[in-house]
């Protein structure tokens, strides 16, 4: 797939950035390109892989000379530079428009010029019915990237994107809060007992990406069915793994968050091709000639619902140990838990 190609990663030395780099860096792949701001963590990245075929830029996606420079010769973008923390886009919302909408923009700009054949842009189920200024900002993200698609030829340049949920036990969320807070003894504090989050591992990720890159059409979002569970039920997972007796105390819903998530918004469940594990929504095709949005309804619009972290497959107690038994940081947290 990636034969003599040069890939480009934004946001590269991330959680996402890592494990894309640890799918690919086996290939045929010519060339990783990681590309973000933190000089700290690239070293760091430099020094854990030591492999030729990766070289690090430093830069911006807020600054497009800073992209552009990394643009040089690359075949493929996988744009996953972000703002994602809701309560810090909350308090600074200009932050997250500038790198989630005017850094895309940025990036795509850069793609285009410089030839580049794909662009995938990774955005995230927070963008759909959006509440809070980090979803918003995302849903802006993916207009752009959708607008642009259709101005410019996909046989050069093809964009696309993907929109998943909840990675399972990323930096700051609540699996590793949970198990923190029964290794030091603490309650567990959960907002809402019956609030749902779709639940992906960070290899299931990757692979919605690649199946993006092998099946887009320029202007399309790519979907992963997935299933999601209570928090409650999440909860007494990790508390039976970790046979572990601490409370569960109840706090209320956070600032800015929802009960569920959505990762199909019921306009878009309309259009949507369901492929299986996946679904593809596809761009809107229609222009600016406004006359056919009056004249054409659409009467599938008032029957089909959204696909959303209540009523998508619900992961029981059992089910839920068993998926978060997959994940290295759980296997590894309960040895350490097991050898105290
Ligand atoms: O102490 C806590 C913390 C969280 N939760 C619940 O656990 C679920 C998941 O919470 P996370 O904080 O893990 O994930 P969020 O859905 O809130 O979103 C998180 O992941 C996003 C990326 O997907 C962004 O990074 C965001 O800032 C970050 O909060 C939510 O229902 C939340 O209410 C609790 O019950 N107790």
């Amino acid at each position: 797939m990636f034969q003599d190609k040069i890939l480009l990663i934004t946001g590269g030395t991330g959680s996402f950035g890592n494990a894309v780099l640890d799918r690919f860096l086996n290939t045929d792949v010519k060339e990783i390109r990681i590309f973000s701001r933190d000089e700290k963590k690239q070293d760091d990245m430099r020094k854990k892989y030591r492999n030729e075929k990766i070289k690090f830029y430093l830069g911006d996606v807020r600054n497009k000379d800073s992209v552009k420079n990394a643009m040089y010769n690359v075949n493929y973008v996988f744009h996953a530079a972000a703002l994602k923390q809701v309560p810090s886009c909350e308090f600074f919302p200009m932050e997250a428009v500038k790198t989630n909408v005017i850094g895309t923009e940025n990036v795509l700009d850069a793609s285009i010029e410089s030839g580049v054949q794909k662009v995938i842009c990774l955005s995230t189920d927070k963008a759909a019915y959006p509440i809070n200024a980090m979803g918003i900002s995302k849903a802006m993200m993916e207009k752009t990237f959708v607008a642009k698609s259709k101005n410019i030829n996909p046989e050069r340049t093809l964009i696309c994107g993907t929109r998943y949920g909840n990675v399972m036990a990323s930096r700051g969320s609540v699996i590793p809060l949970f198990i923190e807070q029964i290794k030091s003894g603490q309650d567990i504090t959960v907002t809402d007992p019956y609030m749902t989050r779709f639940l992906m591992s960070l290899e299931e990720a990757v692979e919605l990406v690649i199946f993006a890159f092998k099946n887009a059409e320029t202007g399309d979002i790519m979907v992963q069915k997935s299933p999601a569970s209570t928090i409650k039920d999440l909860a007494q997972a990790i508390k039976e793994l970790f046979s572990a007796d601490n409370e569960i105390k109840i706090i209320g819903t956070r600032h800015g968050e929802k009960l569920y998530e959505t990762l199909l918004t019921r306009e878009e469940h309309v259009v949507a091709q369901d492929l299986k594990n996946f679904y593809k929504v596809p761009a809107d095709s229609r222009d600016l000639n406004y006359d056919k949005y009056f004249v054409e309804g659409d009467k599938q619009l008032t029957t089909e619902t959204e696909y959303n972290s209540h009523n998508t497959f619900r992961l029981n107690v059992e089910e839920i140990k068993e998926k978060l038994l997959t994940l290295k940081y759980v296997q590894e947290e309960l040895k350490d838990w097991r050898q105290l």
